[in-house]
Parts: C-alpha cells; structure tokens; sequence
C-alpha cells in the first residue's frame, strides 16, 4: 500500500492513463455534453463548427483541470474511502507537484482558448466555475456542511450556461432555466451515491447528509429535490424553448425519477439507491437529447 508521501515508479502509459483517471472523464464528457447542447439551443441553426469545438474544447480542459484538483485537494480522504483510494494522487502515484502542473496547464490553455477565439464572459464564467467546485466546493463546504452539494452543486450546474455565452456573448432566460434544472438535480444524484456509499463516507470523516442525518432523512430530502426538478424541468415548454416532443420526454423521465424518489422513502435499499444514481446520469442525458431533438422539428 503506498500512501500518499511516497511516489512510485509508473511507466510513461500508465502515468498517462493515471493523469487521464484525475481529469474524471466519465462526469466530465456528461458536463461537456450539457454544454455542447448550451451551445445548440443558443444557436437558431447549429452553432459554426470550429466555434463549436474550441469552446467544447476550452470549457472541457478548464473542467479536467478542477476535477484534478479536486483529487489533490482530497488525496487523504481518497485513501479513506474504497471508491476513490485507487486514485493516483490517493495512492501517491502521482505527485501534488505533477497534479498541480498538470491542472494548471490544462486549465491555463482553456481558459486562453476561451478569452482568444471565444469571448471574455465565458472566459469569466468558467473561471469562476473552476473556483466555485475547487474552492468553495471541494475546499470550504464539503468538509464542514452535510449541504455541500445544494450550494456546490452550482458549479456543475454551470456548463449549459456557459457554452450558450460562448455562443451568443450574453446570459438570457433560457441558459438560466438550463442551470436550474441541473442545480435540483444534483442533490438527488449525489445523495443517492452517499447513500450506498455511506460507509466510505463515514471512514472518510467527510459530513455527508446520509451519515449525519440518516438514511430516511435524505430521502426524503431526495423526494423534495425530484419534485422541485420536475416542476423545473417543464419550464423549457413554458417558456417556448421547447415543444411536445420534449414535453412527453421530460413527463416520463420525471415520473420514473420520482417512482425512484418515493420508493427510496418508502422501502429504502442500497441496490434501490444504486439503480436511482445510475437512472439520475441516464436522466440529465436524455432531458438535454430530448431538448436538442426537440429544437431539429
Ligand atoms: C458538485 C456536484 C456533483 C457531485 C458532488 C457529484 C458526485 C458524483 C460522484 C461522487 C460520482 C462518483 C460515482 C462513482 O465513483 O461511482 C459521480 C458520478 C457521476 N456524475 Fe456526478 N456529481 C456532481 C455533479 C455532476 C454533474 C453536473 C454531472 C453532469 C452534468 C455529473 C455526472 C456524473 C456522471 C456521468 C457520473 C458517472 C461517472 C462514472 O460512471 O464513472 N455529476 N458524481
Ligand atoms: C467548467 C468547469 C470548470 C466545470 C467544473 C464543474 C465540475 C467539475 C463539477 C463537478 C462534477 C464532479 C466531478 C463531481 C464529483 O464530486 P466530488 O468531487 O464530491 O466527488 P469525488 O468524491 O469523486 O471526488
């Protein structure tokens, strides 16, 4: 077991794949997805491709460079928790000198992607996104709050609204619809993974709602947050960013989210807390599909 003083020999591959491991690849292609889609619904037709990419591409660098981060800041309660313990900078694999060089040059060429082909308010935004997860997130609220994620929630909520600045220069209605929906559908992802995960995050030490305040207690609080999400999650159609296709999209992906919600209280069980934290990833898919094809009729 090394622990996080000691650095090991890795070969230049699994050095490569270790540093890929840090970015978080899989949350981060869905947050770059939910930007890519900001970018389509800004646009009347699709956005101009070379636009499209740089900013794909400079919003997702920035995000790589805070998910690294992250890992470094958490390296020791990584080590405490079976989910995250492989991680490099957990393990010590990776040095805090390696990750903080490797966040940084991703962060630094995104950010310049964004203020030299994109514009400054993006740049801006997804700066202050970067500090919102690494800083007030992973650094102030997660280790003193059982809320963290109702407030850090907002940096992952960003993405949509930034690839529709990097698209249209300006923050209007829409994108902030876009965010809400993201911003209520954090918690209820992210509890019910603390809540089968709650063992780990008891070692951990870190406040994590289901440890200080219980099973039942989250999920009624995951109940409450679905609710909210569905309601959210209609004013795309209120609005008129979106029309029936979407409409019959969003009206079964809420009612199986919230079948999830009111079964978690009814009859909670840690396989039923692990299929609603996969159907939640499946969820925010969809809801940003069914808005994109919504928008091609
Ligand atoms: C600050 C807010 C968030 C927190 C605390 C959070 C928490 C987590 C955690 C702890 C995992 C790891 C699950 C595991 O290792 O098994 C996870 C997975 C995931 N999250 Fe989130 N999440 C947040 C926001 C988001 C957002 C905004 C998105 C997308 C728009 C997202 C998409 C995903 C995806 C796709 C996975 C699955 C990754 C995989 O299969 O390896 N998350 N989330
Ligand atoms: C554009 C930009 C800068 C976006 C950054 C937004 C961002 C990375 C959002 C958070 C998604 C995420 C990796 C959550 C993991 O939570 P966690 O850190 O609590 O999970 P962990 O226990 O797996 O470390």
């Amino acid at each position: 077991m090394h622990t996080a003083a000691t650095v090991s020999p890795l070969s230049l591959g699994q050095r490569l794949a270790a540093f890929g491991h840090l970015c978080k690849p899989r949350v981060n292609s869905l947050i770059v997805f939910t930007a890519m889609i900001g970018m389509c619904l800004a646009t009347p037709d699709f956005p101009p491709l070379l636009r499209f990419i740089v900013a794909a591409l400079g919003i997702a660098l920035v995000s790589f460079a805070a998910a690294a981060l992250n890992c470094l800041v958490e390296r020791t309660v990584d080590a405490k928790m079976a989910r995250t313990s492989w991680r490099a900078t957990a393990r010590g694999d990776i040095s805090p000198l390696e990750t903080i060089s490797l966040a940084t040059a991703l962060g630094a060429v995104g950010l310049w992607l964004l203020h030299t082909y994109i514009n400054d308010l993006t740049m801006w935004l997804t700066l202050a996104t970067f500090v919102g997860y690494t800083v007030i997130y992973t650094l102030i609220l997660k280790p003193a709050t059982p809320m963290n994620i109702v407030i850090g929630g907002a940096s992952g909520a960003m993405p949509p609204l930034l690839g529709w600045t990097a698209m249209t220069g300006v923050v209007s209605a829409e994108p902030l619809v876009l965010f809400l929906i993201i911003f209520l559908w954090t918690p209820p992802h992210f509890w019910a993974l603390a809540c089968y995960r709650r063992d780990d995050y008891a070692r951990s030490g870190l406040p994590m709602l289901p440890v200080t305040h219980g099973i039942a207690f989250t999920c009624q609080h995951i109940l409450w947050y679905t609710v909210m999400l569905a309601a959210a999650s209609l004013i795309p159609v209120s609005l008129g960013m979106s029309g029936t296709f979407y409409l019959i999209a969003i009206s079964l992906l809420d009612l199986v989210f919230l079948g999830y919600a009111i079964a978690l209280c009814r009859n909670y069980s840690d396989a039923l807390a692990r299929r609603t934290f996969r159907y939640s990833i499946l969820y925010l898919t969809l809801l940003f599909a069914a808005l994109f094809i919504d928008r091609l009729f």
